[in-house]
């Protein structure tokens, strides 16, 4: 067995530990790499690449069928989704080399490409190499949760891993779960020409504003989702092309393929977590304010830290873990200004607090401000008028913000800024944005909550007036 010590030991090579992995080295600190899978982990290889990628294939084809507002007649396109597919993995090897074992090695990271198993407190196990660190990140990422749903083993079902792979276009594809995973998948289907059914056993996109959702599940159901929420399924008969999900209600569904997106498992069963003294659970490591596991030396980050699962909070964990392992120092993972977005047509995004939170946590304190994209005199050109802004405002500060349609991953940026910094509804109104943008909606969120005191007030027209006497 080749014994090595080291500075740091990150296993998993996926968002979050290639960012810990490329920080640390860089800043001069000895690392070394575990990957026993595919360098980039799950969001280049089965996840948020793929799907973006995919997405992107059907708003080609959903173009082409919508011109005629445009005077660009509509025609039917003719789609070959073995070809998407060849997109979709173009767009991953394109990706590929940023993440790439060369990449890292060229910045100086030892990479070993085994599973790292825990054999005590500060030592894993690679394969022929026993690795010894001062201190130890998890990063290893989470799985499609498969649920226990008897037959659901006997019939051929896709899941985020799977799919990629399949070159014959589903005729009807049948999605247990309307979450992220299920809604995405559902569109780009839908627009590439499949019949879509989502079977969802609460509500779907049930982690949004439900006024908002509604908005992106009325627009995909216009264009042709079957949805059936408070559907949950609990048998799966069948067979190759003709799959039948039951709900525990007594509805039936049939298509041909099947795609299972109802949640993450985190991925702790064979790390040995137990022989390193680290607390887990089902929905994953346990980690305290600075995402330091029970044991002192190691910490978790990313999905199999159980908290937000989004590549973006993989990365900021990795800041921050990055700063108390390298210098030393106090560092807290917060998550009221995590933003996440659904790439749905429209987009549905979130920062801070939704409505409900709000109103909840901050009672008659809270107020609503809401801008409509159809007077957006972008969006009006577009003719993408399908969208709300709501600023959740307490104290003039915002303490979270929904946003649905075009471009809403972009514009909740700014709000993930304003909680992130503090900052004032009358900093974002004085802010001068480019016209005519939708990023404009964001400007007038913020107005429509200074409106009424500056238009509705007594006081301010009696100011004006005395001023307006008196001015030369
Ligand atoms: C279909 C889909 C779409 C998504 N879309 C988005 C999106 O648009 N935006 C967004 O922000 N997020 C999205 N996500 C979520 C995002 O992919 C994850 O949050 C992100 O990949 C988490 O990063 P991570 O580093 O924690 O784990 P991962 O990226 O999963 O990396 C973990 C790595 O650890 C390796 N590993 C596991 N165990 C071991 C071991 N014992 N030894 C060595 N290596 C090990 C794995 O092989 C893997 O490479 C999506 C997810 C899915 C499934
Ligand atoms: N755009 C993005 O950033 C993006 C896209 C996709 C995924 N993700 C990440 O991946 C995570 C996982 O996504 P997901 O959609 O798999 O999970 P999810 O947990 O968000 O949604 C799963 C849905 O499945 C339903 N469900 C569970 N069991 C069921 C059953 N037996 N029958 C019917 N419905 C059932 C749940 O009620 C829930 O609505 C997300 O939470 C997110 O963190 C992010």
């Amino acid at each position: 067995m080749k014994k090595l010590k080291t500075d740091l030991l990150v296993i998993g090579a996926g968002s979050g530990g290639l960012s810990v992995a490329a920080g640390a080295v860089q800043m001069g600190a000895d690392v070394v790499l575990l990957e026993k899978h595919k360098m980039g982990g799950d969001c280049l290889n089965y996840g948020c690449v793929p799907s973006k990628a995919l997405i992107a294939a059907g708003k080609q084809a959903y173009t082409l069928r919508h011109g005629a507002d445009f005077g660009v007649a509509d025609v039917e396109p003719e789609i070959d989704y073995a070809v998407a597919k060849d997109h979709v993995h173009q767009v991953i090897e394109t990706i590929a080399p940023v993440d790439s074992q060369e990449r890292f090695e060229g910045l100086g990271v030892n990479v070993i490409r085994e599973s790292g198993i825990f054999t005590g407190p500060d030592t894993v196990q690679a394969g022929e190499t026993e690795v010894t660190a001062r201190r130890i990140v998890i990063a290893t990422g989470s799985a499609p949760f498969i649920p226990p749903i008897p037959g659901l083993d006997e019939v051929p079902y896709l899941t985020n891993e799977t799919l990629w792979d399949l070159r014959e276009r589903p005729d009807h594809l049948l999605i247990i779960g309307g979450g992220p995973i299920g809604i995405e998948m559902a569109q780009a289907h839908l627009r590439l020409g499949s019949r879509v059914t989502v079977i969802e056993g609460e509500t779907a996109m049930g982690k949004d504003d439900p006024e908002l959702a509604k908005i992106v599940l009325d627009r995909l159901q216009d264009e042709g989702m079957v949805l059936e929420e408070g559907a949950l399924a609990e048998k799966v008969t069948g067979k190759d092309g003709e799959i039948k999900v039951h709900a525990k209600d007594g509805r039936s569904f049939t298509g041909s393929h099947l795609l299972v997106a109802v949640g993450r498992a985190a991925n702790v069963d064979g790390l040995g977590l137990k022989e390193a003294g680290i607390k887990y659970d089902r929905k994953g490591i346990k980690v305290d304010a600075g995402l330091r596991t029970t044991n002192r030396r190691v910490y978790a980050i990313g999905d199999v830290a159980g908290q937000l699962q989004f590549t973006h909070v993989a990365g900021y964990h990795a800041g921050v873990v990055i700063r108390s392992i390298l210098f030393g120092l106090p560092a807290k993972a917060k998550q009221n200004h995590i933003p996440w977005a659904t790439y749905t047509d429209p987009e549905l995004a979130q920062v801070g607090l939704t409505e409900a939170q709000a109103k909840k946590e901050h009672g008659i304190n809270m107020e609503v401000a809401r801008f409509e994209f159809q007077e957006n005199d972008r969006a009006i050109a577009e003719r993408k008028t399908t969208g709300l802004i709501k600023v959740m405002v307490v104290k003039g500060r915002p303490v979270g913000a929904s946003i649905v349609g075009a471009g809403a991953g972009d514009l909740i940026g700014v709000w993930a800024l304003a909680i992130a910094s503090n900052l004032k509804m009358s900093q974002i109104s004085g802010m001068v944005a480019p016209y005519p943008t939708l990023g404009e909606v964001n400007k007038r969120a913020a107005g429509a909550y200074f409106s009424p005191r500056l238009f509705e007030s007594d006081m301010v027209k009696r100011v004006v007036g005395f001023v307006q006497k008196y001015l030369p």
